[in-house]
């Protein structure tokens, strides 16, 4: 049952929505974690369309840069007071869709020091540090934003300088070069007061490597920045505009303090992982936003006929149409799956961490790197096939996705680029392989610490075992992932011995694996998502939800076999006769999918306001809208612009007087 009929709909929605096979709310509130929570996001939704003075004046896509940052001002200066009414502020998936409803994909202006400076502060102080910032940086006294990236320099050469003066017993803050200027970090330019700053300690004339320093960059009362502090905003970008990602540069600042060392010396790269924890759900919401504006545009549109004189059809019928959009809803679906696991994880890990306990870090540390690197890549092009399935309308702002594609891009930068993630991922995994070549050679046991890499030191079938069954195996395709992964780990691991044995340092032999590598990290990622997939899929009580979702499970898992299909052959693990199994198991997949397409994306119960796109509409209502955006554009203010007759005007005025000459 689909329960978001409605009578005055769209016909082709309500035909649509009248053919669900299975309960929008039941899988509502698989997708969201429970049914409470999906109450709760309906309860938020409606206290943000019942306050007024939260919504946009005019849609952001018709505001100037200026009016976008002011409008976002205005929204946080009454942020927190309605935020305490709407939401439990204790649970962080309330507040992050509150802020999503209130700011939409730009964000909140103060949101760095909510997911990095902040979190820095509370995870990375002292007893005393915690007494004197927490409780005012809680009440956003001050703002942290959180500055690491630098102009020209990578974080473990990080160029700025954090020396403790004995004598003063402070420590002197110093940007010494062009290319150690702070540059990117977020709310920066403008907005925030204070910054985390990464520096290089030094301590007589020794380097302890890069450590946060709490700076106050600009004057609480009169917020004009400090002496010895020039920071400004970087200038417009793809997207978040209305966030001023800024530039410092510190000429020998003095924030004073002590150094005591953290349990692990990659603690100060735990703020990092927190964000990445929370970029993977992310991008699977940002792809299912995606997906549900294009599946319901192409269910209104219609356009061709498949059999000659029946009429036009919706555009969704079209199967190369399905084949763009169906899979980036599997996809989508997958990374919320695997964010909420990792996100749980990650918290636990930190948690532990307090503790003194830093076991399980590098396992969080690999998967987190790997899953934002897979999801970001993955979601960008998929939101790109979205649009592309849109047709014109799709590169029409009104349709939501020049905003949500272009703030996309930089999912596979933030937080560090994903190539260079991916090789964190290889650095864990060659860990694993040296285990298991020494578990072969010498008869050692090597620990089997956890699910994530387990079946690396596993002996699976040597053949791939997908086969023409009419309800498909999914144990054979997780088969085939985990056989692809510890396949090009060995590989890799097995060339970077030889290249080492015939003489190459070990960064060498590295840089000449490293695409080998990212194959590795990514078969290892890939494996992760179509376990966790099916680990949840299988918790599923209730046939006619467990129906639906293992036909999204069926065509994720054989649309990533197929990605794969180049390494899974080339060795004769898996034959031509197979890679036709896998084709037939999409299709087939595709047109089961088809008639509950429009009631799975009704299921994420995203709201309009959530989608931002005329063409994504809930009530299906895409024309007649689409002429009143047109109308509110700016332009349409005139009949003739005010400019008009002082430059095209007069040229074509010009131009016939010389033709009457
Ligand atoms: C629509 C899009 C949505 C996006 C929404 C996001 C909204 C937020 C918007 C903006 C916020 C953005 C903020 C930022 O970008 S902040 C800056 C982030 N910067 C980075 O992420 C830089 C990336 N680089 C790194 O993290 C590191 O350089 C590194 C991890 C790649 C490498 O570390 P490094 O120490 O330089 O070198 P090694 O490779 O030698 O590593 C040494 C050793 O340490 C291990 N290790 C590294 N990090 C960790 C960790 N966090 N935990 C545990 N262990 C770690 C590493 O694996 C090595 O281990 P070894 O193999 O045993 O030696
Ligand atoms: C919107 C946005 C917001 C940001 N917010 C913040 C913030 O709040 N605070 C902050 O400190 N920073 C912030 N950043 C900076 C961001 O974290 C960095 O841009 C990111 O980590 C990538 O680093 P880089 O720009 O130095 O790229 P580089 O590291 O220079 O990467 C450029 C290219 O070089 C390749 N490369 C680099 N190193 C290696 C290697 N070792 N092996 C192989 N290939 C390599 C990469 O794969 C990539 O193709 C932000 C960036 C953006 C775009």
């Amino acid at each position: 049952m689909n329960h978001q009929i409605k009578k005055d709909d769209n016909p082709d929605l309500i035909e649509e929505r009248s053919k669900a096979t299975f309960d929008t709310d039941a899988f509502g509130a698989f997708i969201w974690g429970g049914y409470n929570n999906l109450k709760r996001r309906r309860e938020i939704a409606r206290y943000y369309e019942d306050h007024k003075e939260l919504h946009d004046t005019v849609p952001i896509a018709f505001m100037t840069r200026e009016e976008k940052l002011e409008n976002a001002y205005r929204k946080a200066s009454i942020f927190e007071n309605h935020i305490k009414k709407a939401c439990d502020v204790n649970n962080p998936e309330e507040v992050r869709y509150f802020n999503w409803l209130v700011y939409h994909i730009d964000g909140h202006p103060t949101s760095v020091h909510s997911i990095m400076g902040f979190p820095t502060i509370i995870n990375q102080s002292d007893k005393e540090q915690q007494e004197r910032w927490l409780q005012s940086g809680e009440n956003r006294e001050y703002l942290a934003t959180y500055a690491q990236t630098e102009l020209g320099t990578n974080i473990k050469k990080l160029e700025t300088t954090a020396t403790y003066d004995q004598k003063t017993e402070e420590f002197i803050l110093n940007s010494p070069t062009v290319t150690s200027l702070k540059w990117w970090p977020g709310n920066m330019g403008h907005s925030h007061n204070v910054a985390i700053v990464m520096a290089q300690l030094w301590i007589n004339n020794k380097c302890y490597g890069p450590h946060p320093f709490f700076v106050q960059i600009r004057d609480p009362k009169t917020h004009k920045p400090l002496p010895g502090i020039t920071v400004g905003d970087i200038g417009p970008k793809f997207g978040l505009n209305t966030t001023d990602n800024g530039f410092l540069k510190l000429d020998h600042v003095f924030p004073n303090g002590t150094y005591v060392p953290p349990v692990h010396d990659k603690i100060a790269y735990s703020s990092m992982m927190l964000v990445r924890a929370i970029i993977t759900p992310l991008m699977g919401e940002n792809l299912c936003i995606g997906a549900t504006i294009a599946i319901r545009y192409s269910a209104i549109r219609r356009q061709g006929e498949i059999k000659p004189g029946d009429g036009e059809v919706q555009i969704l019928d079209y199967q190369t149409q399905q084949h763009r959009l169906f899979p980036q809803l599997a996809r989508g679906i997958a990374f919320l799956l695997a964010g909420r696991n990792t996100y749980n994880f990650c918290n636990n890990v930190l948690k532990d961490i307090k503790n003194g306990d830093v076991s399980l870090l590098a396992d969080l540390h690999a998967i987190l790197c790997g899953l934002k690197a897979i999801s970001s890549y993955q979601a960008e092009l998929g939101l790109e096939q979205c649009r592309m399935a849109c047709g014109g309308h799709g590169y029409s702002a009104a349709s939501g996705f020049p905003l949500l594609n272009s703030n996309q891009f930089n999912g596979v930068t933030v937080e560090g680029d994903n190539l260079v993630l991916l090789l964190q991922v290889a650095r864990y995994l060659m860990k694993r392989a040296k285990e298991i070549r020494y578990e072969i050679r010498y008869g050692q046991q090597p620990s089997k610490p956890n699910e994530i890499y387990d079946y690396l030191f596993d002996d699976a079938p040597k053949k791939c075992l997908i086969d023409q069954a009419y309800v498909p195996n999914y144990k054979n395709v997780l088969e085939s992932f985990e056989y692809l992964s510890k396949k090009l780990t060995l590989q890799a691991y097995d060339k970077l011995e030889q290249l080492k044995q015939r003489g190459r340092t070990s960064e060498v032999a590295w840089n000449e694996c490293s695409v080998e590598l990212c194959k590795a990290a990514r078969a290892h990622i890939r494996t992760f998502l179509a376990r966790t997939f099916i680990n949840e899929v299988n918790q599923v009580n209730g046939l006619p939800l467990l129906t639906v979702l293992k036909d999204l499970l069926q065509l994720y898992l054989f649309y990533e076999v197929k990605e794969c299909m180049a390494g899974l052959m080339e060795d004769g693990y898996m034959l031509g006769q197979q890679l036709h199994y896998v084709k037939k198991n999409i299709y087939e997949a595709l047109s089961k999918i088809r008639p509950n397409a429009v009631s799975i994306v009704d299921s994420f119960d995203f709201t309009d306001r959530e989608l931002n796109s005329v063409l994504g509409r809930r009530d299906g209502h895409v024309y007649e809208n689409l002429l009143k955006w047109a109308q509110a554009s700016p332009l349409n203010k005139h009949d003739v612009l005010p400019f008009h007759h002082k430059y095209l005007g007069r040229m074509m005025e010009e131009a016939r007087q010389k033709s009457r000459l």
